[in-house]
């Protein structure tokens, strides 16, 4: 018996039980919740927890009723069925063996999961969904892809010493060339032309592709190929690109800008199936420019188009070990193509498949077809971040010399510290030193739901650190994972989660006890069963109508991200938090300003933002925001911007509109406005003739490399601070402040917006701040603020803003009309107000979008802007200084003393070679600090996380800036 006429079997005795216990109507509670991301975030870490509790897991249940593994097939037949599973069991446990050692990429639960897929696949052909020709009789001589793991050709797998050597190094060549360009080559000017972003909508976003950056030519088994994924070698290229490097001289500028980043490449190797159908998907929304690739699986193509690969290989006319057929089989594998694709691109979004997109899209499937008859995998090739060692964090430029002018200016306790450290000459860049342990043990966790049904997921709790409940333990709802959702949270090791149905609190299906190595955690109802388990699992959810197509490609996309992120974690050493396929930032910044850095010149000269207010020639670095290198701590950028400093309030301050971003309404606006403002804090307004030119330089100063933290002092001026305390504290009205809710924003709402439902806003002690929302419409000054923001992460200012766009059916008109969108990159500004004993604990900014969705988008940097600082006091709503204060009374000393204390920002996990409690920043009226959450490879920067310290004298004001990477979307 095949395993197809097994899988009949099981299909019978599945289909006579029923999985009703599971069919109940649970999602009520899903609708309710709101679903906006902002202010609500849990972290459940916070609340003090020394208990070590633990709970045993025992407890768990599985989520669907089935009928334990050792009564199954008891009853007609039983033994016979049970003989036959028995010597399929044994026969796929060796296979899977076997494979394993071969491959060594993925464990034998992804072959388990894969083999779901394999078996789903085929009990929907037999009931007729597949479009090849079909048998439902085992062991018919029609040739039907149900056979084909009996009835196939004998292939010798191809190796690289198959391929004429010629060939091979067009192959590796070709191989790098994609990998270097991000698996796409770019057309002049359509990559980063942000002057589109008028009438077409935000092309950058749109062109965004999660397939980018991904190689599949490679040779699908090199037996030459020493760089197994496994191999923690430093020298972290691979053999493969590491063949060609250099053999071209365009390959020189994308290996600097590789460098520049930290980029190294990195083999991966997945399992074919389901690898093989949810990039198909991924190529095919690239393809078509959708979204979300849920909406692709709806449309079926992907059936059809592999069964049609299935009948080639079913024909076994291709010998695959020459390349004459194997450049055949890419023939037929591009009529295919051409066969389900719309035959020129529908759209802008489209522009870049039919090139690189689509020669790695004819890959991937080559090796679907290689390695359907012989092989269980998938290899690929990515670009991963590759974090310098410590020892690297304190230097000058490019030599041995720590260079003291880009420490010239030190006032935080950082800067002071990296100061000392490197004149002490304990740190030189050559020496070998290590990172300083760290006190801190927090790290993020995500949790991923595997079910078709929701979960609650809850922290089992610490104890209630204050207040009249004191020492008791409670248990926190951290937030409701849709199925197949994802949820973050930060969290510490020995802590422990259960999930829960989310119409049974008391009914726990699953308990964790949270350790370091495991941050990412699976909620599998399938996974401890027997495979007629499953079978009757999933044949209850298809009753249900919840086992659908969608939630079929998201369960396996999620066992393929978890196979990638195997080898992420063993090429780099850290969680991949992200959801795979994950493009990197690839391509130099396009800026037009030559001025060169000042002090600490990161060497390459290209690192020089021009402004972007107004004649929009900035480009985001390729399809992703750009990132400042932090490649030592005194490092130094300068950031050119024209939008000055106000200096005194203009009379009237009216919210913007639509209307006043008209790009001559706006030229007409900023120009009035020059009247207050400044490039320098001394005077009160502009001077000279060419006010509208008028440009200020700020200086970015490197706080910490790993996460990467940059300070920009005096990023506001006092006149701007004040208005935003103002409407903080209200006294322009506009803006209200309520006491700051958390929940895990990190929350995937299954909507594609990464903006799920979460523990409804509780008043939780570990956020204990006041805080309020502010729009850049608020008024002109804000507006100015917002701009200097872009400035200062040099992307271009329009992306946060709403767009312009032709309205629909107004095509006639040649008027462009403002039309609001949510397509705009930034939150709004958000506004802190801790008083004395109020903190923020440590938590990351960063959301875990849906893995359907193709943008991926997330909160990639966070800016804080400091509006009061050490000593300052606010009297009658009015920020004053120590200095201002002390001219009246006492000395400044005396002054600073009676004003805000404490509550400096920490990243507690910020690597050093001295500081065991992390960087500290100390709030400092006007400053601002600026940090990624995502690293260049596009994965979460776990050592982003950070905290608001404990305010113990005077108001502490911030406001955070969320920009989001690509779009909000
Ligand atoms: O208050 C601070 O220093 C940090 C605030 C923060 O991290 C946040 O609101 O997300
Ligand atoms: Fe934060």
């Amino acid at each position: 018996m095949d395993d197809y006429e097994y899988n009949q079997h099981i299909e019978a005795i599945g289909t006579n039980r029923s999985t009703d216990d599971d069919s109940r109507d649970d999602d009520d509670d899903y609708e309710d919740d709101d679903a906006s991301f902002d202010d609500d975030r849990y972290h459940p870490e916070d609340v003090d927890d020394d208990d070590d509790e633990h709970v045993d897991d025992d407890n768990d249940d599985d989520e669907v009723g089935v009928v334990p593994s050792s009564r199954v097939g008891e009853g007609v037949g039983a033994r016979e069925i049970r003989q036959h599973l028995l010597a399929i069991f044994v026969a796929i446990f060796a296979a899977v063996i076997a494979h394993s050692r071969m491959h060594g990429g993925f464990d034998s639960w992804t072959e388990e999961l894969a083999r779901d897929w394999s078996t789903f696949r085929r009990r929907r052909r037999a009931d007729g969904g597949g479009k090849a020709g079909m048998s439902s009789t085992a062991g018919s001589t029609t040739p039907s892809p149900n056979h084909r793991r009996v009835e196939r050709p004998k292939y010798a797998a191809p190796s690289m010493d198959a391929i004429p050597v010629e060939r091979r190094g067009m192959i590796l060549d070709r191989a790098l060339r994609d990998l270097s360009t991000g698996g796409e080559e770019e057309e002049e000017g359509d990559v980063g032309d942000v002057s589109s972003i008028g009438g077409g909508g935000h092309a950058l976003a749109r062109d965004f592709r999660r397939t980018r950056g991904l190689n599949f030519c490679t040779p699908p088994h090199p037996s030459s190929s020493s760089s197994s994924s496994s191999s923690s070698s430093s020298t972290s290229s691979s053999s493969l690109s590491n063949a060609v490097a250099g053999s071209r001289s365009d390959d020189a500028e994308v290996e600097n800008d590789h460098n520049r980043h930290h980029l190294t490449s990195m083999e991966f190797i997945l399992p074919l199936d389901p690898s093989v159908r949810v990039l198909n998907y991924h190529y095919l929304a690239d393809a078509l420019g959708i979204d979300d690739v849920s909406a692709i699986v709806m449309r079926g193509e992907y059936d059809g188009m592999l069964d049609e690969i299935d009948a080639i290989i079913e024909e076994g006319g291709i010998a695959m070990n020459d390349m004459s057929t194997l450049i055949l089989l890419e023939e037929r594998i591009e009529s295919i193509l051409d066969a389900h694709l719309p035959p020129k691109p529908t759209s802008s979004s489209s522009s870049h498949y039919p090139r690189v997109g689509r020669r790695q899209h004819v890959c991937l499937l080559r090796q679907y077809a290689l390695n359907c008859p012989t092989g269980r995998s998938i290899r690929g090739l990515t670009m991963v971040y590759d974090r310098p060692h410590v020892s690297t964090y304190y230097r000058g430029r490019n030599d041995d010399v720590p260079s003291y002018s880009s420490l010239s200016t030190p006032s935080s306790s950082s800067m002071d510290d990296a100061l000392s450290v490197i004149s002490r000459g304990r740190v030189k860049p050559n020496y070998k030193v290590s990172p300083a342990s760290l006190s801190f043990t927090g790290y993020a966790a995500k949790f991923i739901n595997l079910s078709v049904n929701p979960v609650n997921l809850y922290w089992d709790g610490g104890r209630v650190p204050t207040g009249p409940n004191a020492g008791e333990m409670r248990t926190v709802l951290v937030g409701t994972i849709r199925g197949m959702g994802t949820i973050g949270t930060s969290t510490f090791p020995g802590h422990t989660f259960h999930v829960t149905p989310t119409y049974d609190r008391d009914h726990v299906l699953q308990r964790w006890t949270i350790t370091g190595d495991e941050p990412v955690l699976y909620h599998d109802p399938l996974s401890d069963m027997s495979a007629v388990e499953r079978i009757r699992a999933i044949d209850g959810w298809t009753r249900d109508g919840k086992w659908t197509e969608v939630t079929r490609f998201e369960r396996d996309a999620w066992i393929v991200d978890r196979s990638f992120g195997r080898d992420y974690l063993v090429k780099t050493g850290r969680a991949w938090l992200a959801n795979f396929p994950q493009p990197y930032l690839a391509t130099t910044t396009t800026t037009t300003n030559a001025e060169p850095d000042r002090g600490g010149d990161d060497g390459d000269g290209v690192d020089v933002p021009s402004f972007s207010s107004g004649s929009g020639t900035k480009a985001p670095d390729g399809h992703r925001m750009h990132m400042w290198r932090a490649d030592y701590i005194g490092q130094t950028h300068d950031v050119i911007t024209s939008s000055l400093y106000y200096n005194s309030l203009p009379e009237r301050l009216e919210r913007l509109t639509g209307d006043d971003y008209h790009p001559e309404v706006e030229k007409e606006r900023l120009a009035k406005m020059r009247q207050f403002q400044s490039s320098s804090l001394k005077e009160k307004k502009i001077t000279g003739d060419n006010g509208d030119d008028a440009t200020m330089r700020l200086t970015l100063s490197v706080l910490s490399c790993a996460p990467r933290v940059l300070e920009a002092k005096k990023f506001l001026s006092p006149v701007e601070v004040q208005h935003l305390i103002d409407l903080a504290s209200g006294a322009k009205g506009g803006v209200i402040m309520k006491r700051s809710t958390v929940s895990a924003t990190n929350v995937d709402a299954g909507d594609g917006t990464g903006s799920g439902r979460k523990a409804k806003g509780s008043e939780a002690d570990v956020r204990s701040s006041t805080g309020g929302w502010i729009h850049r419409e608020q008024d002109a000054i804000v507006d100015t603020i917002f701009r200097r923001i872009a400035d200062l992460l040099n992307i271009d200012e329009r992306l946060m803003r709403d767009i312009v766009r032709d309205r629909p059916g107004n095509d006639d008109s040649g008027e462009d009309e403002w039309l609001p969108t949510h397509d705009r990159i930034v939150e709004a500004m958000q506004l802190l107000r801790y008083k004395p004993g109020e903190e923020y604990a440590p938590h990351h900014d960063f959301t875990h979008p849906s893995i359907t969705n193709r943008y991926q988008p997330k909160r990639y940097a966070t800016v804080l802007l400091y509006l009061t600082g050490e000593g300052d006091v606010i009297e009658n709503g009015v920020r004053r200084s120590p200095a201002s204060l002390s001219k009246k009374t006492g000395s400044v000393e005396a002054r600073k003393e009676s004003g805000l204390q404490g509550g400096e920002t920490t990243f507690p996990r910020a690597i050093t070679t001295n500081r065991h409690d992390g960087i500290k920043v100390k709030p400092q009226s006007g400053n601002a600090i600026i940090f990624y959450n995502v690293l260049p490879d596009g994965n979460m920067d776990d050592l982003s996380q950070h905290s608001g310290g404990k305010v113990d004298k005077g108001v502490k004001y911030v406001a955070n800036v969320w920009v989001w990477d690509p779009i909000v979307n």
